[in-house]
């Protein structure tokens, strides 16, 4: 089975994601928001591309989330902190939500056979959906304004981790993973950043630039590997948790 990691939504090319599991990943702060938010009851989050698009969603029972320049949008109710994201806000809700990164990627990711939204907090869940779901794996990491952004590399080297683990584990013959290079270097630079990822995140460019404007707590949020047991996927636009949820 082959992975891919891709570094940046620009560098993905639509008819070599078809029939492929995507996972994509924006570990500041798009999907770590969104696992926050369908971790505390949000029903489904729907990933738009313009505030405009989000505004003409905003419904009886929907909430609109999202920022531009890491800022709260004016009008919406939410901005892309997960800790705003907590029950008694978006529990029974459902989300609509635009970034200037994450929800550009997945929307890019559409045309993919599956899709799955990933970060730090969901690596072993995304690679134990991933590899029952069989497919070919891409990983898609989201960067800011098209250049790549090492968190979510990190990101997608802890899921490229997860998957050799658990591949290994599972006693598979025959067939093994092949992972592609920018993988690989991925997989290396989590194994030497793991033990402290919240050092590692707060010192990437995006880090930096949000604890300069007070969003220091989201940084060492989103760092939190594993901590949310669940591998929300898109369908019909709409992304929701499928199995249980286990713990935050
Ligand atoms: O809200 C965020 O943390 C970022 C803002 S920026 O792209 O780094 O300016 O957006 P996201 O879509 O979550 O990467
Ligand atoms: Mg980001």
């Amino acid at each position: 089975m082959n992975i891919s990691v891709i570094p940046t939504i620009q560098e993905a090319r639509v008819e070599e994601l078809r029939r492929k599991t995507v996972i994509v990943i924006d570990v500041l702060r798009a999907t770590s928001t969104m696992l926050a938010a369908l971790a505390s009851g949000c029903r489904a989050v729907i990933p738009v591309e313009t505030v405009e698009q989000a505004k003409e969603l905003q419904l009886p029972g929907h909430l609109l989330g999202g920022e531009r320049g890491c800022r709260r949008i004016p009008g919406f109710d939410l901005g892309n902190s997960p800790l705003e994201y907590t029950p008694s806000v978006v529990g029974g809700s459902v989300l609509v939500m635009t970034t200037t990164n994450g929800t550009r990627a997945i929307r890019k990711a559409e045309q993919a056979g599956r899709i799955l939204a990933g970060s730090l907090l969901n690596a072993r869940a995304c690679a134990g959906k991933a590899l029952a779901l069989g497919r070919e794996i891409v990983i898609l990491c989201s960067g800011t304004r098209d250049i790549f952004s090492l968190e979510d590399g990190l990101g997608a080297g802890a899921i490229v981790d997860e998957l050799l683990s658990a591949y290994t584990g599972s006693g598979r013959q025959g067939d093994h993973l092949q992972v592609n290079d920018f993988g690989l270097a991925m997989l290396h630079a989590f194994r030497a950043a793991n033990g402290n990822l919240e050092g590692a995140l707060l010192a990437c460019e995006n880090g930096r630039r949000l604890v300069s404007l007070g969003f220091r707590e989201d940084v060492a949020y989103c760092s939190r590997l594993n901590a949310i047991e669940a591998a929300p996927e898109i369908a019909d636009g709409r992304l929701q948790l499928f199995p249980t949820l286990t713990s935050l």
